[in-house]
């Protein structure tokens, strides 16, 4: 019979052992996806560990910079209010883990649309993740969008991006037709980000 591979198997009994557990992943040469997604996904979250990173935007969903993984990965928390939704994006070629800490998010994917293409781009696939889920994406799976479909809940999650990013491409549904944006932290370290020029928040 043919044993599993086995992979090493990690538990974080905090936020502060993810961290921990997620550099010395990350200080290796290769890294896998499948360890990293379980690894976040074996997480409980708890709300005391994350709270200080939390802060909310009345009009639209934060990034709040938790930890630069030494130059290899970017951790933040997303707070998405009631309503609140991303547009479709890529993920400039990062790899991209998503764990839901509080609440539930809807994820729809959609197929990259033609070069030359100009029509309602194609839906591939929807679902609801629910608290302690993680999911994962990168630009060979297609591009997403993700939403608080909740009018009375908010949704807080935690996200891993690596290599590290700072710009991504949103597409218009109805022709596909994308533009770059450059995306900003509300928060760093669980301090307010200073808009020194006054820049409109650009998230996607
Ligand atoms: N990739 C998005 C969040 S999500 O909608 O996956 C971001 O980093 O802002
Ligand atoms: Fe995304």
């Amino acid at each position: 019979m043919e044993q599993p591979v086995q992979t090493e198997m990690w538990k974080a009994r905090s936020l502060e052992e993810l961290v921990r557990i997620l550099h010395r992943l990350f200080a290796e040469d290769k890294v896998s996806v499948e360890e990293v997604q379980a690894l976040m996904e074996s997480y409980e979250s708890n709300p005391d560990e994350w709270l200080q990173y939390a802060q909310f935007d009345q009009y639209r969903y934060t990034r709040n910079l938790v930890d630069n993984g030494n130059g290899k990965f970017n951790l933040m928390i997303l707070c998405w209010g009631e309503g609140h939704g991303s547009s479709i994006h890529d993920h400039t070629d990062s790899h991209c883990f998503m764990k839901i800490l509080q609440g539930n998010l809807k994820e729809t994917l959609f197929e990259w649309p033609e070069k030359k293409g100009n029509g309602e781009m194609t839906k591939k696939s929807e679902r609801v993740l629910r608290e302690n889920q993680c999911a994962y994406i990168n630009d060979s799976i297609g591009l997403h969008r993700v939403e608080n479909i909740s009018h009375t809940e908010t949704a807080v999650s935690l996200h891993l991006y690596s290599p590290p990013f700072d710009s991504c491409n949103t597409f218009d549904q109805r022709t596909g037709h994308k533009h770059k944006v450059k995306m900003t932290f509300y928060s760093q370290f669980g301090e307010r980000t200073h808009c020194a020029m006054a820049m409109p928040q650009e998230n996607n």
